[in-house]
């Protein structure tokens, strides 16, 4: 897996810049942001959407729509600065709803468990600053970024939503609030994700790919997060830390490795 940038087609697939076109990609990603939770806000205060459910529906799409945005960004060194404007903006609304200085508990309810405020410091925090340190740290010069907001959104996830539903009786004998469904779908969905982010990016020219290497390794950092994401920690170190942390870490130690043939 190639896994740093030597992008000689990194221009391929985006924009041509031009003055002031960066803050208007911008604006857009930040726009489908606000549109996001507004749309699962009015799902969930309707009772359209279960809160619980909206929330992992949040949580499953904001990483990849804002990850679909990247290409809209230019060529231009400082492009991901402009990018990160977006989470970082997220993170600070998401203080401002956790700590009441923005009232909004419709807001809370799509992006908590039980509506409780304070919970938005925890997970939909790291969440953001996770977001937010994939767009600065790998930007669109390595899949291990992908790997880390994959595995995070499409990967834990999917675990979530699939385990409440098909995960009842076969239990995790290392954890009985886990279960094989939950961590099954975890594997896949996470590593779908990210193989398809791998794929869309090498298509646009920012990775110098051999797919078949690329998913060997996606899959052996997908399994070893599926593992992580199923030990009964998330009472102390939430998944939101854990999966892209292990991650990140396994990107990191496997950079080598993975390079492509
Ligand atoms: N590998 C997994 C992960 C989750 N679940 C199901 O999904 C529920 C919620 O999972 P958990 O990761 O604990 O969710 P939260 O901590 O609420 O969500 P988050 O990870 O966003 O903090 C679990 O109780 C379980 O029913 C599962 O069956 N198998
Ligand atoms: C409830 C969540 C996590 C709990 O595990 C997700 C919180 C989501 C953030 C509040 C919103 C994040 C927005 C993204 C940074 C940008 C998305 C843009 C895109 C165009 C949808």
């Amino acid at each position: 897996m190639q896994t740093q940038s030597t992008c000689p087609t990194c221009s391929k697939g985006t924009l041509p810049s031009k003055e002031g076109g960066e803050l208007q990609r911008t604006v857009v990603a930040a726009a489908g942001a606000i549109a996001l939770v507004k749309i699962f806000r009015a799902l969930s205060s309707r009772g359209i959407v279960d809160q619980k459910l909206s929330r992992k529906l949040v949580h499953i799409l904001a990483g990849p729509g804002f990850a679909l945005c990247w290409p809209l960004f230019s060529t231009e060194p400082n492009a991901r600065y402009f990018a990160a404007i977006v989470p970082f903006l997220n993170l600070l609304r998401v203080v401002a709803l956790g700590t009441g200085v923005i009232d909004d508990p419709k807001t809370v309810n799509a992006m908590s468990r039980e509506g409780d405020r304070a919970e938005l410091l925890r997970g939909p925090l790291y969440y953001v600053l996770v977001l937010l340190g994939a767009t600065l740290v790998y930007w669109r010069e390595s899949p291990v970024g992908v790997a880390v907001f994959s595995l995070m959104c499409g990967g834990d996830g999917l675990a979530d939503i699939v385990g409440r539903r098909l995960g009842k009786t076969h239990k995790l004998p290392w954890n009985a609030s886990k279960s094989w469904a939950g961590s099954g779908a975890m594997f896949l969905g996470g590593s779908a994700m990210a193989i398809a982010f791998v794929a869309l990016f090498c298509t646009l020219g920012y990775f110098e790919c051999d797919m078949a290497v690329m998913a060997t390794g996606i899959a052996a950092i997908a399994f070893i997060a599926t593992l992580i994401e199923s030990l009964p920690i998330n009472q102390k170190l939430d998944d939101n830390i854990s999966v892209p942390g292990v991650v990140a870490l396994l990107g990191f130690l496997l950079r080598k490795a993975l390079i492509a043939a």
